[in-house]
C-alpha cells in the first residue's frame, strides 16, 4: 500500500547560532506527491532538497504549515517511511544479511518470506556473494548499496532517498537506477528522491520538481512527458533532459525556475 504527501504552506527557519541571522531555508512550499508517484527532486546546492525530505521522515518539524502522509501529519520518524540518506545507515555489529533482515523481521513476515525478501533485495543490489560481510569490510559503493537493500526489503510505503547513488561509480550506478525501478514497480509506493543528475531524475521521475536557490517559495514542477522503459539515449529523453536543464540553469543563476 501506497500514501501520498503533501506539504501545505510549510516553512522551515533554522535559528540563528552566535549572532547570525536566522536562516529561512523554505518558505511557504505547498506541493503534493501523489500515491504511486516517483518525484526527483533538483536544484542549486543549499536550496533547501535535505531539508525537505528530512521533514518528511520526521527528522525535522516545519517552523510553519504542515507535512502530511497519507493524510497525517508527520510527528517522528516511523516505519511507513524508509530512508536512504548520503550516510550509509548500517548496524556495524551485524552482517550485510542481517542488516536488510531486520525491516522485515520488524514487520513480522514468516521466515520462508524474510528469506525471499532478503534474498532478492541483495541479488538485485549484488550484494549476495558479500552477505556475510560486516560492514567495516564493504566498500563506500557496497555499504550504500548494502543501506538501499535494507530500506527497500522493509518495504516502506514512501521512500525518501538523498542522492543515493551520488559515491557510487556510473556502472553501479545505472544498474542501480534500473533496479530500483523495477523494485519500485513492484512494491508502487511513493518516492521522493533528491539527485544533483539531470539525467538521474528524467530517466526515473514521474515529476521533476526544481527548487530555486530561496528553496520551496519558487518551484517548477515538470511532469516527465516520457513511457516506460526509457533509453538513456533516445531523442526523447536527451529533449527532455535540455528543457530540465534549462529550468536547473534558472534556477542556479538565482532566477526563479518557473
Ligand atoms: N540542522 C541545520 N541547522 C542549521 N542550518 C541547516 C541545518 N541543515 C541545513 N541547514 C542549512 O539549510 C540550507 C539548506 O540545506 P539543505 O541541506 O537542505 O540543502 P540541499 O539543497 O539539500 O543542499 P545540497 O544539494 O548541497 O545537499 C543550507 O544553508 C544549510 O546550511
Amino acid at each position: 500500500m501506497s500514501q501520498n504527501v503533501v506539504f501545505e504552506n510549510v516553512t522551515k527557519t533554522y535559528a540563528s547560532r552566535r549572532g547570525a541571522p536566522a536562516n529561512t531555508v523554505i518558505s511557504n512550499f505547498s506541493h503534493e506527491v501523489a500515491e504511486n508517484e516517483f518525484l526527483c527532486l533538483l536544484g542549486p546546492s543549499g536550496c533547501g532538497k535535505s531539508t525537505v525530505l528530512n521533514m518528511v521522515a520526521g527528522f525535522g518539524k516545519p517552523t510553519a504549515g504542515r507535512v502530511l502522509v497519507g493524510g497525517k501529519p508527520v510527528g517522528g520518524p516511523g516505519p511507513d517511511r524508509g530512508v536512504v540518506f548520503q550516510q550509509y545507515a548500517l548496524f556495524p555489529w551485524y552482517n550485510v544479511y542481517r542488516n536488510v533482515e531486520l525491516g522485515p523481521e520488524a514487520k513480522g513476515v514468516s521466515s520462508a518470506e524474510k528469506r525471499e525478501i532478503v534474498e532478492h533485495m541483495l541479488r538485485a543490489v549484488g550484494l549476495w556473494e558479500h552477505r556475510h560481510k560486516y560492514p567495516k569490510e564493504l566498500s563506500g559503493g557496497m555499504k550504500q548499496r548494502a543501506a538501499i537493500a535494507r530500506t527497500l526489503a522493509a518495504k516502506p510505503q514512501v521512500i525518501l532517498m538523498d542522492e543515493p547513488f551520488a559515491a557510487l561509480d556510473a556502472m553501479s550506478r545505472e544498474h542501480l537506477q534500473q533496479e530500483l525501478l523495477s523494485i519500485w514497480d513492484g512494491l508502487r509506493c511513493t518516492v521522493i528522491f533528491v539527485t544533483h543528475s539531470v539525467q538521474e531524475a528524467v530517466l526515473l521521475a514521474d515529476r521533476v520538481t526544481i527548487f530555486g536557490v530561496d528553496g520551496g517559495s519558487a518551484v517548477k514542477s515538470l511532469a516527465s512527458p516520457l513511457s516506460r522503459p526509457r533509453d538513456r539515449l533516445s531523442d526523447e529523453v536527451i529533449a527532455f533532459e535540455r528543457e530540465v536543464h534549462a529550468y536547473l540553469r534558472k534556477a542556479e543563476a538565482g532566477r526563479a525556475p518557473v
